[in-house]
């Protein structure tokens, strides 16, 4: 028999857990302010407390001795401060908000029926017997989510535990009081998640813990894949279950693993700032974050500029010159592809012989060390040796000849001219280094200044040695172009080449040839494999080409991988119609999970999009009823803005508050925002927008990844601008950033997409 509690005794139970927390806390308080007088304490008198004898070598060792020992003691009490600061700020949240889930359960045969509630962490009774708090990622927890009431089972580290639900409840409950409790039957009931889905969008994403889903669970507790490969539909919580998940992992494997240990690649800025609370939320720090273009940044030399992929994309969507769009469309398939890789691969064999293009060592515009010469060298090397071997070889040769022309540099007019330049300071340190200098004799002291101003000149010429910096990596990409040619040739190499080699010149990298340039650079200088993350999650996997996923195996060799994506809302198809997320690409051992279930948008706008989405007979729409998306005709372009302003205002009446028009392109974006700026509160994001707030916003569909709004309007859903079947993704994308209301306007024809959709499910007015 389940304890079928009203909602009086619940709120009893709940006053008195805010009790058991309040004792805690207090305690906690009275512990970190004892600890904190004890960390003042030990920094004051660190070195009274420390014995420092330097007198003999034993002396010595003992003084470290006891350094280091102090220094830990001091270390240990302030990350026991720190811990103490993260379970006060979780007690705070649970004062809250205690839990939000409720399960009656007996396990079988013979035991005693046990409440278990279910909260963002566990919370003992002060005789630390009984769990008056679950958390919501221990492995009985999994029940809430996994079971409507009846049989049910769950896994522990060795063991599944059977038994049955008699009772499953919800609560929403905040500042301590229940405001709503429910009892669910056989579907996880969902009263709560049409509560949480039927709000207004917020600029941060929230965390779901409350009300995951059955197979939104299996992505977040999944730990033995891997390669775990989510294909969902838009808005079926990918970004919100590998959250949860990243907070489950740092659950379960806590001592072993920290945030460090784990990387999350977005798609945009916006969005990285959109999800920044999530974790936070849940009590978890944060993880690093990065989009893959930053990431890449950092393994290419800076005076390279790199095209964005939204710039690349922006190119595609508006060049108006079919045969110059012809040949980059080309540039771009051969370089997102495997064969690509095969090329550069072949190529990299090819300059272990020959080919390898180096830079002059100069010092004032002088060449010390010609390209010539290092080129010899490298090419005197026994070539069965790696190229980064070799090079390692050339630096010892280099730096060992730089020591030759360092001694012969010294005694040239220059060298004084630069010692009168000298700071005091500078001067005193380089004359008393040398301490068995004869104060009398000046030959002397001369010869250390100019010593030492040659070893300061010589410094960032060493370093730059050891960083291999004399092998120009550019020259010798450019060269594939130049003066190698790939067998097979690939189709259209000739113009490929062209386009190629005029960007590189100007040291411009485009997008297609970011990632292909990174690691190509990698194979000659040498990457070191990352082993410091164990996880990597990759959130829009379906926008990567091939390449670029190969490359991220090839730096990620010992990593275990979470790949969420859409099929649908691939939209870089122009680039490349393969993805990673495809089943026969992913040819290593994975798992896979699909989520076909929509939660972001109304029923009826998930059933607007299905009728056109490429993948659209799995798409199901939750349960959440609201107004058929409304398609606009207009007969006259001027009459654009009054229509998005009428709009804008009638969507406002219904309380929406934050309003996005989402265009196909910036050049859109700019000019419309240019004829609305005026009349309206408006906003323009673009690609170095980090937030954003309520309102209305203007910004192009693909800074939109990810991310929702309450109501979307498309200014021009006419099939002049989606004219593409590249472009449906892309306008399925659009579409499914809005939760409440859909808006469509188009002078003249519609496209073709929404003519895909029933009549049924649209308005047109
Ligand atoms: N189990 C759930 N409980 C509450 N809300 C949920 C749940 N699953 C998804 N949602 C909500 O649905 C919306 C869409 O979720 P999310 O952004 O994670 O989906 P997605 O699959 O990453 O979408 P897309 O691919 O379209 O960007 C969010 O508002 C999220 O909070």
């Amino acid at each position: 028999m389940g304890y079928d509690t009203s909602i009086g005794e619940e709120q009893n139970r709940v006053d008195k857990v805010i009790e058991e927390i309040n004792i805690k806390e207090e305690q906690l308080y009275e512990k970190a302010g004892g600890l904190k007088e004890s960390i003042i304490d030990l920094r004051k008198n660190f070195w009274e407390d420390v014995t420092v004898n330097l007198d003999e070598p034993d002396d010595v060792i003992e003084t470290q001795a006891s350094i280091k020992q102090q220094a830990e003691l001091l270390m240990e009490r302030e990350r026991f401060h720190g811990e103490i600061g993260k379970e006060l700020k979780t007690l705070n949240r649970l004062k809250d908000s205690p839990y939000f889930g409720r399960i009656d359960f007996t396990e079988k045969p013979g035991h005693e029926n046990e409440p278990i509630y279910i909260g963002i962490a566990s919370l003992m009774d002060q005789a630390e017997e009984d769990f008056l708090i679950y958390d919501w990622r221990a492995p009985i927890s999994s029940l809430y989510y996994d079971f409507p009431p009846g049989e049910a089972y769950y896994h522990t580290m060795d063991n599944t535990i059977s038994g049955e639900i008699s009772l499953k409840r919800q609560f929403i409950i905040r500042q301590g009081q229940i405001k709503g409790m429910f009892d669910t039957g056989v579907t996880i009931g969902d009263k709560l998640l049409q509560a949480a889905l039927g709000n207004n969008a917020s600029t941060t994403m929230k965390s779901i813990v409350a009300t995951i889903q059955k197979e939104q669970n299996k992505i977040i507790r999944n730990e033995h894949s891997n390669l775990l490969v989510v294909q969902g539909v838009a808005g079926s919580g990918k970004t919100s279950a590998v959250l949860q998940r990243i907070a489950y992992l740092l659950y379960r494997f806590r001592g072993s693993l920290n945030s460090e240990n784990l990387l999350l690649f977005s798609p945009n800025p916006l969005f990285s700032s959109y999800i920044q609370n999530v974790l936070p939320e849940l009590g978890e720090a944060n993880i690093s974050q990065t989009i893959f273009l930053d990431f890449l940044r950092k393994g290419i030399e800076k005076e390279i500029t790199i095209e964005s992929p939204f710039e690349q994309m922006e190119f595609t969507l508006t060049c108006k010159d079919a045969a110059e769009l012809e040949i980059r469309r080309n540039n771009m398939k051969l370089k997102s592809s495997l064969k690509y890789k095969d090329i550069l691969d072949d190529y990299i064999s090819s300059l272990l012989i020959q080919g390898l293009c180096f830079r002059n060592i100069t010092l004032h515009n002088q060449v010390l060390i010609s390209k010539e010469s290092i080129s010899e060298y490298f090419y005197s090397l026994d070539n069965s040796f790696a190229i980064p071997n070799r090079l390692e070889l050339v630096a010892k040769w280099l730096l060992k000849e730089l020591r030759i022309h360092q001694q012969k540099e010294k005694n040239k007019d220059w060298v004084m001219e630069k010692v009168e330049l000298l700071e005091k300071e500078d001067f005193l340190q380089a004359y008393y280094q040398n301490q068995q200098v004869d104060e009398d004799d000046f030959s002397l002291e001369e010869d250390i200044l100019r010593a030492e101003v040659v070893k300061r000149q010589f410094a960032p010429i060493r370093k730059l040695v050891r960083k291999f910096a004399f092998v120009n990596t550019l020259a010798t990409y450019r060269h594939l172009f130049i003066s190698w040619k790939p067998s097979p040739v690939p189709n259209h190499w000739e113009v490929i080449s062209r386009l190629t080699v005029e960007a590189i010149s100007t040291k411009y990298l485009s997008w297609e040839d970011a990632t292909p340039y990174r690691y190509f650079r990698g194979k000659l200088l040498g990457d070191v494999s990352n082993r410091a993350i164990r996880h990597l999650f990759i959130d829009e996997a379906q926008d990567y080409t091939p390449f670029q996923y190969a490359y991220i195996k090839d730096s990620f060799p010992y990593t275990r991988m979470t790949l969420l994506g859409d099929i649908n809302q691939a939209i870089y198809t122009y680039a490349s119609d393969e993805n990673p997320l495809a089943p026969d690409l992913v040819n290593e051992n994975h798992e896979r999970i699909t989520l076909t279930k929509s939660y972001r948008s109304t029923k009826e706008i998930v059933e607007f999009t299905k009728g056109f989405a490429p993948d659209g007979e799995i798409i199901e729409p939750f349960e959440r009823a609201g107004e058929r998306p409304k398609v606009i005709k207009i007969d006259n372009h001027k009459l654009l803005p009054n229509t998005i302003t009428e709009s804008i205002q009638s969507l406002q009446e219904k309380d929406f508050e934050t309003i996005a028009i989402i265009c196909k392109t910036t050049e859109e974006s700019k000019r419309l925002y240019g004829l609305l700026k005026d009349n309206i509160p408006i906003k323009q994001l673009h690609e170095e927008t980090y937030s954003f707030e309520k309102g209305i916003l203007i910004l192009p569909v693909y800074l939109a990844k990810g991310i929702e709004f309450d109501a979307v309007i498309i200014p021009d859903a006419s099939n002049k601008h989606y004219n593409q079947e590249s472009d449906r993704t892309l306008f399925y994308t659009a579409c499914t950033r809005a939760m409440h209301s859909l808006t469509m306007i188009t002078e003249n024809h519609l496209c073709s997409f929404i003519e895909e959709a029933s009549t049924k499910t649209y308005e047109l007015e």
